[in-house]
């Protein structure tokens, strides 16, 4: 069972006796959207206040991955669990940050305005106190280094405040799951690794599992504990030294791939990726 403490003032769940349970487990599980088999045979298990990092080409299934979490679509096949149970819509124990394009410029909405969404629907969603709702806000902005330009209009943020924004959001509800998608896309090196640290340090403290679409694994590939890969309506889950290797890669695109390693980065030649 799960109990709500406090612990210096933050609000986090005592989660002690649900630590062996996995935050996710599939078995030989298939997705089919219309009558297109997108992935087949996923068997992954993630714990809590692990760092994982899914990769692979452009429609390759990365995205539908995080929906069948998320319970928005259905396996055709396999066995599902998230927390111990099957996925479900509105289920505050995710915390999810969708793929994001730049605001508006000149949308007008203040940056915390844009964070309480996140609140909506919830327990701390309209009709509550407004002094516990803006202090959760409050709480969320200063973890993701926002407070500074908290009442700025969302619309003339930079890429990567306004993913810090989207990650406040997502971590509203205090959730034991957090599923970014693609929150590097946009950003320059700096400011991914910016972003990366921040996930990181979100990950350890709050001993949350992420899940973290991305298209490099570079700026990841010290700080994450394991990647999936999907490709060739196949997955593959491991440690980056587990999966991002020649044999592996090749193995799971069925076709030769060779993982090239220059300059202290990692490049996949021969997939698009
Ligand atoms: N509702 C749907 N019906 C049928 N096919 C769909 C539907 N939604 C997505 N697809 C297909 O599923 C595949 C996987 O899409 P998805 O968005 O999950 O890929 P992705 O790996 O996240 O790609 P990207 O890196 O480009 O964001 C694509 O071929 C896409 O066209």
């Amino acid at each position: 069972m799960t109990t709500d403490v406090q612990d210096k003032g933050r609000h986090v769940k005592d989660v002690s006796a649900e630590q062996s349970t996995p935050v996710i487990s599939l078995e030989q599980v298939q997705i089919r959207l219309g009558k297109q088999i997108i992935q087949e045979n996923i068997n992954l298990s993630v714990q809590s206040g692990e760092f994982v990092t899914i990769l692979g080409p452009n429609g390759a299934g990365k995205s539908t991955l995080l929906k069948l979490l998320l319970g928005l679509i259905k396996p055709s096949a396999g066995k599902i669990q998230v927390l111990g149970k099957l996925p479900h819509r509105g289920n505050t124990d995710i915390g999810y940050a969708p793929q994001h394009r730049t605001l508006e410029a000149d949308l007008a909405l203040r940056a915390r305005d844009v964070v309480g969404f996140g609140l909506d629907g919830h327990r701390w969603g309209p009709g509550w106190p407004n002094r516990k709702r803006n202090a959760i806000i409050e709480q969320a902005l200063e973890e993701v280094d926002a407070l500074h330009f908290a009442n700025a209009p969302v619309g003339q943020l930079s890429g990567g405040e306004q993913q810090r924004l989207l990650i406040a959001q997502a971590l509203l509800t205090n959730p034991r799951l957090l599923l970014l998608d693609e929150p590097l896309s946009n950003l320059d090196i700096t400011r991914g690794q910016e972003i990366v640290a921040l996930v990181n340090h979100v990950c350890r403290a709050r001993n949350v599992a992420v899940l973290l679409v991305a298209h490099d694994i570079n700026p990841l590939l010290n700080v994450v504990d394991k990647v999936i890969y999907v490709a060739n309506k196949r997955s593959t889950i491991g440690t980056p030294d587990e999966v991002i290797t020649t044999e592996s890669l090749t193995r799971l695109y069925g076709s030769p791939v060779e993982v090239v390693k220059a300059l202290g980065r990692m490049f996949v030649v021969g997939a698009e990726i």
